[in-house]
């Protein structure tokens, strides 16, 4: 929204203003001068009046040209950058495509004030913005068709080293895509009378130089030239060939360029080539009187003859015939006359000029033929003029006179189109017209163009009459019939007028243009506007084999008794003609100005663009443009932008834009101040809108503010919803990956459930794919719960029970274990442990199943602690020594009972009466008693077991 023509307006104080219909002082031409000198010495060349755009030549490169600039440009709107050309081509560019309204862009100002180069950057534009669309032949064709042109058709002129020599208006058409795909050039008056004659300091038309320059020793040997301007009669008057900056031959191989990629052949080239050194010879040729025959003339460099024969291939005798002779006919009797010096120079000229002329039409119709629409996809046109502006010389001819009518003409469509377009807007808009005070040329066009009574029929009713008419019977004629015109003045009409009788001179007249008064010497117009060449001429160049020649004149025209059209007459019939194309389009204005006439940099004479500023009626265009309102836009526009200015609209206006306008302005401006049309508001004064620009750039800064804080909490909120809905998404999505997985795992466990079953049920029978993991799953458990339950000391029977199919090998485990618990128990047994349980052994040998306490005992290890020593009977052994060391019992009998009881009977032999005989023991660990005494005395066998009741 920021970058508009309103925030333009903002930046207004920077350097003048962008578009002077926001100067204040808008009707003065100093406050013009002055915005247009400020900007100028920024090097800012460009500025507005609404959708004109005026430029300023800055004779400089002024780096705004670049291929980035073009990208700024490219569909921006026209106040959304600075002014600028290339705005200009791309509004109307993309008007044209998006409405298929076809339009053109008119350049118009004087002699070097940039009007070519802003037609060549604006096909430039046009190509670049189109590059990525087909049509890349076109486009380089378009392109390349300047090269040609410039160089038959421009010429170094005191005012511009560049100055293009005729008028050009080129239709470049696109395709629905905005491809460039076809094209059609149309030449207006080629200044032909260049070929024969240049002004100090000038220059014929390029090409003579660039031939002359660029060609190879060898061709320019074949050509019959030398490479010296100087030394030719055509190319040296100017005294002025070599252009500071300008390379004639570098020129040379870009034009030769420039006619591969337009697809001219090489026999045609060296045609053109053959036509321009012709014309340089052609120039050598002199005349002198015959000194034999008084009446006749001779050819006195006869080579030159020969060579411009030769180039243009024909016969020396028809040449020198035509160039010294002509045919009258006389009631059907042709007779040959011969020529004064005078018309032998004449006619010399005329054929040089003739053969030029033809040159030029030719090349515009082959550069035509090449960049023609090939097929029929085009939609619409755009055009381009570069017209030469008004000219005031010293001496101003017929050219000049033909030049500023066109220029009049153009003004007229000028005035008449933004007028038009003001005066249409304020009735659309239902907004009553207000009165324009502006100058209305129409008057001069009457005077100059009007039927049967204009300057051009007078002129041509005086060549059309017979006998010997002179330029001062044209002028005789011209004061009977516009003597007391307004916009006519001569001597006849001055000699009341004594400040004008010195200023006028006598052969002159003059006429009040629109953009000043031009003294036209009428010194040629006759001969000029007939434009005859000599008959004998015309069969000459008729007679060629040179493509460039061979159609210049048709048969028919040549034996036809009707006078062709005068040059006059041509040339406002092809500027009617350029006028009705212009109005079928929609205009784009470029008002070219040339700051200083020093073609210099930097350097902004006042005068001069004060005269050009007038000229090109600038300050008229803005008055019109200002009339009434400065400043106009659509309701929708005005009211979004300006809202914030006023509580009511602010921040919403719900109702119609027209009301939140009404109820702004109301706010804002008195009510004389503005007006509402039917879409769009009107200010009066620019100071309105500046008021309301400066306020609305303060308010923005607090909206920005505001919208700042919106919109970081309208991106937070966004992106915290966006957080939610993927955190659903991921819930949702985990929850029914969770629930796949669950099922998954379910349908798992029902399969594995079922197998097991399966399994289980089959575990029994032969090993099979039902049972066989059921088994190996078995097999596990088993070896795992064996594992955790195996019997920790080696009385522990205890096993678990294996399934069926493992029974053998839980066996084979079992004895296994019980061998490594055996193995293990016997490895940590020791010797006094072992000795026990050798005793327990033998205990079990004794007792078990024989004594009914046995059985308790038998866990019960025997305690070494407990050992019982037989003290109380000492025997010797049977040799009557006493044992040492150890009890010796000798005869010793031990019985216990069968029963639960702990008693024991020794019975001991009597070796000595006094000894008392058996002993009744009693001991809670009597097996183990029993058992140690027996130890004790080395003899089992002394044990016996007794019935208790014995
Ligand atoms: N935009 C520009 N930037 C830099 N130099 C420029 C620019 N426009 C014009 N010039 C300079 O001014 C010279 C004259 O410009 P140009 O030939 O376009 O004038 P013109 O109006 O076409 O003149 P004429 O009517 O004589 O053909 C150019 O050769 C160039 O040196």
């Amino acid at each position: 929204m920021d970058t508009s023509f309103e925030s333009n307006v903002a930046s207004r104080s920077q350097v003048g203003v962008q578009d002077f219909i926001l100067l204040e002082d808008y009707r003065s031409e100093p406050a013009f001068l002055e915005n247009l000198r400020k900007r100028y010495n920024e090097s800012l060349i460009y500025t507005y009046i609404g959708s004109v755009l005026v430029s300023v030549n800055p004779y400089k490169d002024v780096g705004i040209f670049t291929t980035q600039h073009m990208k700024n440009y490219y569909r921006a709107n026209l106040y959304e950058q600075p002014p600028h050309i290339y705005a200009i081509i791309d509004n109307a560019y993309r008007f044209m495509l998006n409405e298929g309204q076809d339009q053109c862009i008119l350049i118009s100002g004087e002699s070097g004030a940039g009007k070519t180069e802003a037609s060549k950057k604006i096909l430039e534009y046009i190509a670049e913005v189109s590059a990525h669309t087909r049509g890349k032949d076109i486009r380089d064709m378009l392109l390349n068709s300047n090269p040609i042109l410039e160089a038959f058709g421009n010429a170094r002129t005191t005012r511009n080293d560049n100055s293009s020599r005729f008028g050009k208006y080129m239709d470049v058409e696109f395709d629905h895509m905005g491809a460039p795909v076809g094209g059609k050039i149309l030449n207006y008056l080629l200044e032909k009378s260049r070929v024969v004659h240049q002004l100090s300091g000038e220059r014929n038309f390029h090409i003579f130089y660039q031939i002359l320059s660029g060609t190879s020793d060898e061709k320019l040997k074949s050509l019959r030239l030398q490479r010296n301007p100087q030394n030719y009669y055509y190319t040296k008057q100017g005294d002025a060939d070599v252009i500071k900056g300008k390379s004639d031959s570098s020129d040379y191989s870009e034009l030769m360029k420039a006619f591969q990629i337009l697809k001219f052949s090489d026999k045609d080239v060296e045609s053109v080539i053959s036509v321009v050194a012709a014309i340089i010879h052609l120039g050598e040729i002199n005349f002198k009187r015959d000194d034999e025959e008084e009446d006749k003339i001779i050819i006195t460099k006869q080579d030159s003859l020969v060579n411009v024969a030769d180039l243009i291939q024909c016969t020396e005798i028809k040449l020198t015939q035509a160039l010294t002779h002509r045919t009258v006919d006389v009631r059907n009797d042709k007779t040959l006359t011969p020529l004064t010096i005078d018309q032998a120079y004449y006619a010399r000229d005329a054929l040089a000029k003739a053969i030029y002329s033809r040159l030029f039409t030719w090349l515009v119709e082959n550069v035509n033929a090449s960049i023609v629409r090939k097929d029929t996809d085009s939609k619409s046109v755009l055009g381009l003029l570069d017209i030469y502006g008004f000219e005031v010389f010293e001496v101003n001819s017929f050219e000049q006179f033909c030049i500023n009518y066109c220029n009049e003409k153009l003004h007229q469509l000028f005035i008449n189109l933004i007028l038009k377009s003001e005066q249409e807007e304020y009735e659309n808009e239902g907004i009553e017209w207000e009165t324009v005070d502006f100058f209305n040329n129409k008057e001069i066009c009457s005077l100059l163009d009007e039927r049967h009574h204009g300057i051009y029929a007078v002129l041509d009713e005086q060549c059309l009459r017979p006998g010997n008419v002179t330029d001062s019977d044209f002028l005789d004629a011209l004061k009977d019939k516009h003597g007391d015109h307004k916009y006519f003045i001569s001597q006849k009409i001055s000699k009341a007028n004594s400040k004008l009788l010195k200023t006028l001179k006598q052969q002159n007249f003059r006429i009040k243009h629109y953009a000043g008064d031009v003294d036209y010497d009428v010194k040629g117009f006759v001969d000029k506007n007939n434009d005859l060449l000599y008959r004998n001429l015309k069969e000459t160049i008729m007679e060629s084999p040179n493509p460039v020649l061979r159609n210049a004149y048709k048969e028919s025209e040549i034996n036809s008794l009707k006078r062709p059209a005068t040059a006059g007459t041509h040339f406002k019939t092809s500027v009617e003609e350029l006028l009705s194309i212009l109005c079928s389009k929609l205009p784009s204005y470029i008002r070219c100005i040339k700051p200083n006439n020093d073609k210099r940099p930097n350097k902004f004479n006042t005068q001069v663009v004060s005269h050009q500023v007038k000229y090109l009626a600038l300050l008229e265009n803005l008055r019109v443009r200002r009339a009434g309102f400065a400043y106009r836009r659509q309701f929708e526009f005005f009211l979004t932008r300006y809202k914030c200015l006023c509580p009511q609209t602010w921040p919403v206006w719900k109702g119609e834009d027209k009301d939140g306008v009404e109820v702004l302005c109301k706010h804002l401006y008195p009510t004389e101040e503005y007006k509402l049309g039917k879409t769009k508001v009107f200010l009066r004064n620019p100071k309105m809108l500046f008021d309301a620009e400066d306020k609305f750039q303060v308010k923005k800064n607090y909206i920005a503010t505001v919208i700042q804080s919106k919109y970081r909490m309208y991106t937070k909120r966004k992106e915290y919803l966006r957080i939610i809905a993927a955190v659903n998404i991921i819930a949702n999505n985990w929850r029914r990956v969770a629930a796949i997985r669950l099922r998954e795992r379910r349908k798992r466990a029902v399969q594995a459930i079922k197998k097991f079953i399966k399994g289980f049920i089959t575990r029994n029978g032969p090993l099979s794919d039902d049972n066989k993991q059921f088994i190996q799953y078995a097999r596990i458990s088993f070896l795992e719960t064996a594992a955790r339950n195996l019997p920790k000391t080696v009385l522990d029977k205890s096993w678990i029970k294996a399934p069926t199919a493992l029974v053998e090998a839980s066996e084979l485990l079992r004895d296994m274990h019980m061998q490594y618990m055996v193995r293990k128990y016997v490895k940590n047994i020791t010797p006094q442990r072992k000795d026990q349980l050798n005793l327990k052994l033998k205990a079990s040998e004794f007792f078990k199943g024989k004594k009914l306490n046995y059985p308790e005992s038998v866990s019960c290890p025997f305690v070494p602690s407990r050992l019982i020593y037989a003290s109380f009977v000492t025997k010797y052994d049977r040799h009557g020594y006493k044992p040492r060391g150890r009890i010796f019992v000798y005869k010793l009998y031990i019985t216990v009972t069968n029963k639960v009881d702990g008693l024991v009977l020794l019975t001991l032999p009597v070796i000595d009466k006094k000894d008392k005989g058996d002993l009744i023991l009693s001991s809670e660990h009597v097996i183990e008693f029993v058992m140690m005494l027996a130890r004790a005395a080395q003899k089992f066998d002394v044990l016996t077991i007794s019935d208790s009741a014995s």
